[in-house]
């Protein structure tokens, strides 16, 4: 079986709401990133691909399975949604169980791969901790654990990195990162550093269209030889700021070093200065909204 997901000329319409328009992608094995600000349809690009909401037009076809066939593509999915919730009194085992019932996983399967899927996820020594007793990177490795509880070639998750701390983030990436090794894991955020530690193909969504699709270093190309950087007073900044696209500030006292995005040196004493996916993202979601900068 190919793993992989192709989407053809996908619209999708809430009303008079197109919340995609004629989406052309493909995404194969490995982690694929799908970066976009809050409401750019990255969520409902999921609910598609997961079954959860029907397109209005184009094709899609998951390992060569059209999504219309929805209970085949559930077997071969897992999904991690934003607002994934147990119920906080059970158990971290037995919310797992309860979760492959409901998938239609016999007793015999159960009870093989629930422990395993804890122990994978890390949370082996924590099976009996109750649900609401659970940190928020807890709550996410248990998501996890069943959304690939029945061996998808696929796992979708949304978000993933909401509400975690510094150290439960990386843990959560790391833990994407091995998943991905035989699967496709596609991952929806709008925090770039999420993406630039774990995926090398991404697409870049707004307003239900796609801005970039590729490879992070193609992303970067972009932005390369544009970024520059100057030490400005800290009262000169709001001036700057409404003529530039500044991607960085740093204030000490009353001067700031700051980082700014522009075509030529954009000022008496700017340098260069190296380009991140953070400068290259906002440049591209600046140029979007039929900026020049
Ligand atoms: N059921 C719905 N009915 C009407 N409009 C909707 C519905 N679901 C989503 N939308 C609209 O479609 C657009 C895309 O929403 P979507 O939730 O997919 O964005 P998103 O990129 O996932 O953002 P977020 O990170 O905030 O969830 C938004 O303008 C949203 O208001």
């Amino acid at each position: 079986m190919e793993t992989r997901i192709e989407i053809k000329d996908l619209s999708k319409n809430f009303g008079k709401k197109q919340a995609l328009k004629r989406i052309d992608l493909q995404i194969d094995q490995g982690m694929f990133g799908l970066l976009g600000p809050n409401g750019a349809g990255k969520t409902t690009l999921m609910k598609v691909l997961t079954t959860l909401t029907k397109k209005s037009s184009g094709e899609v076809t998951l390992c060569n399975i059209p999504v219309e066939q929805s209970s085949q593509i559930r077997r071969i999915i897992g999904y991690l949604p934003q607002e994934f919730s147990m119920y906080g009194n059970m158990r971290a085992y037995e919310a797992l169980d309860y979760l492959a019932v409901l998938s239609g996983m016999s007793k015999q399967e159960r009870a093989e791969k629930v422990p395993e899927m804890l122990e994978k996820v890390n949370l082996g020594d924590q099976h009996k901790t109750k649900v609401k007793a659970m940190s928020g990177g807890m709550k996410r490795r248990l998501g996890i654990a069943q959304a690939i509880i029945h061996d998808p070639k696929i796992i979708v998750v949304d978000e993933p990195t909401a509400g975690l701390d510094p150290e439960e983030r990386v843990r959560f990436r790391n833990l994407l990162c091995e998943i991905a090794k035989d699967r496709i894991v596609l991952l929806s955020t709008h925090i770039v550093g999420d993406i630039e530690a774990t995926c090398e193909n991404i697409a870049v969504l707004n307003q239900g269209e796609i801005l970039f699709r590729g490879k992070v270093s193609q992303l970067l190309e972009a932005v390369k030889g544009k970024v520059y950087t100057a030490e400005v007073s800290a009262m000169e900044l709001p001036a700057i700021q409404e003529k530039f696209l500044v991607t960085g500030i740093l204030t000490s006292g009353s001067s700031a070093t700051i980082k700014i995005i522009s075509e030529k040196p954009p000022m008496k004493g700017a340098g260069p200065a190296g380009a991140d996916v953070e400068d290259a993202y906002m440049y591209l979601m600046h140029q979007a909204q039929g900026h020049r900068g």
